[in-house]
């Protein structure tokens, strides 16, 4: 069995590192740009951006019914300038593509128009580029008519938890990057040694306070998820204050001074009672709740003639066992339609590390049931 995890989980790495041939090239293009301040203000004249209204993203409805993420430009520039470095015999060769973009919504002359100055794009954190080195950015709108805003932008902006369930796949963490930069630049405006104003470079890669000379970068608090299994079933819980019906995996913000093991022990223990075993590393993500946090995703498993669960009331609505076919059904489920009633049992969306574990877990019980010839 543990055999058959770590093939997922090879598996998993794989398809994490499906770089494009030009990965060195973009890291190091955005290591520039978040150092430069200079080539950074350069860069917006060419960059996309997400706005963001009250931290909620803008999303467009496309013709086919599917919804993006809208994506904006200044009218700056029609073209992006995006070096190339090749190391050649260790000399440098500098390639600038120059890559033609249509420029479908002007930026600027929006921002305009809903009362704001043409500069507000210098207010934008740069949060990385696409394939093509365009560099993209997330803008807060701040106080303006959202509605007047939305019908020029021809879109809507969303709550970024339900934006996950209408999202493609790769639009949702650049959507939850996005906020996350933007609601830690709001929430660090001030030194906490001096109490004076901190300014943030361009790229809002950081925040300094001129009196005390400290630099502060934008922090995920690292927290550990668990999917525990009794070799058959998993153990879902769910807070009161989750959407109705969902369950997830349990998961917990590390204390200091622990361990990823000690806080999955503690963790499992404080919130269900149960004592757990053969952790086994999945994965790690991103997730921008509640102040960004730094998901670390295992499995673990339960001896089969110990698995009653004593529920903390004071963390945990409710916590149960579920059997292969109650997940393999909620995993069918198709993404949440918010004008239709949720179905009694559903998992997070697919972009939640949460998702990741449950379909493991269900593709192993897969694999051993064929193994032993069941259905
Ligand atoms: N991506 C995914 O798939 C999933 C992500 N998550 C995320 O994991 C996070 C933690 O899970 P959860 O089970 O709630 O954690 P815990 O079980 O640790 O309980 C959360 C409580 O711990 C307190 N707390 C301790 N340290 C911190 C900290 N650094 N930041 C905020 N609160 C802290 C808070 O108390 P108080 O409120 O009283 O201050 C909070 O209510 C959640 O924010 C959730 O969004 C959870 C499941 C799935
Ligand atoms: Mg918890």
């Amino acid at each position: 069995m543990l055999q058959s995890f770590k093939l997922f989980f090879n598996c998993n790495l794989v398809r994490s590192r499906s770089y494009s041939g030009y990965y060195v090239s973009r890291v190091r293009y955005l290591k520039r740009l978040k150092e430069d301040d200079e080539a950074c203000r350069e860069a917006l004249k060419s960059g996309i951006f997400l706005l963001y209204h009250k931290l909620s993203p803008l999303l467009r409805e496309t013709s086919s019914g599917i919804y993006t993420l809208a994506s904006l430009k200044t009218s700056g520039f029609n073209t992006t300038p995006f070096k190339l470095f090749h190391y050649v015999n260790k000399r440098i060769l500098h390639m600038h593509l120059y890559i033609c973009m249509p420029i479908s919504v002007d930026l600027e002359h929006i921002l305009e128009k809903v009362g704001k100055d043409k500069h507000f794009v210098n207010e934008s954190f740069l949060l990385g580029c696409t394939d093509k080195g365009e560099p993209q950015f997330s803008l807060e709108v701040g106080d303006i008519d959202r509605s007047a805003l939305e019908q020029e932008c021809r879109g809507m902006f969303v709550d970024l938890r339900k934006a996950f369930f209408m999202l493609p796949g790769p639009e949702s963490p650049l959507a939850a990057k996005g906020q996350a930069l933007l609601r830690w630049h709001q929430t660090n405006c001030f030194c906490s040694a001096t109490g004076q104003p901190t300014i943030r470079n361009q790229s809002g890669s950081f925040r300094v306070c001129h009196s005390s000379g400290i630099t502060y970068y934008p922090k995920m608090a690292p927290v550990v998820i668990v999917l525990v299994s009794d070799g058959s079933r998993c153990l879902l819980a769910r807070q009161t204050m989750f959407p109705l019906g969902m369950y997830s995996a349990l998961s917990g913000f590390c204390d200091m001074g622990e361990s990823v093991e000690e806080t999955l022990h503690r963790e499992v223990a404080e919130e269900v009672g149960l004592e757990v075993k053969n952790i086994q590393y999945s994965g790690s993500q991103h997730w921008p709740f509640p102040q960004s946090s730094f998901m670390l995703a295992c499995h673990a498993t339960v001896n089969p003639d110990k698995t009653q669960v004593n529920i903390d009331k004071a963390e945990l609505e409710d916590a149960r066992w579920f059997t292969y076919e109650e997940i393999t059904e909620a995993l069918r489920k198709p993404p949440l339609d918010p004008r239709r009633e949720p179905p009694v049992f559903w998992v997070p969306p697919s972009y939640a590390i949460a998702n990741q574990l449950i379909q493991e877990w269900a593709n192993q019980q897969q694999l051993s049931r064929k193994l032993h010839g069941l259905k």
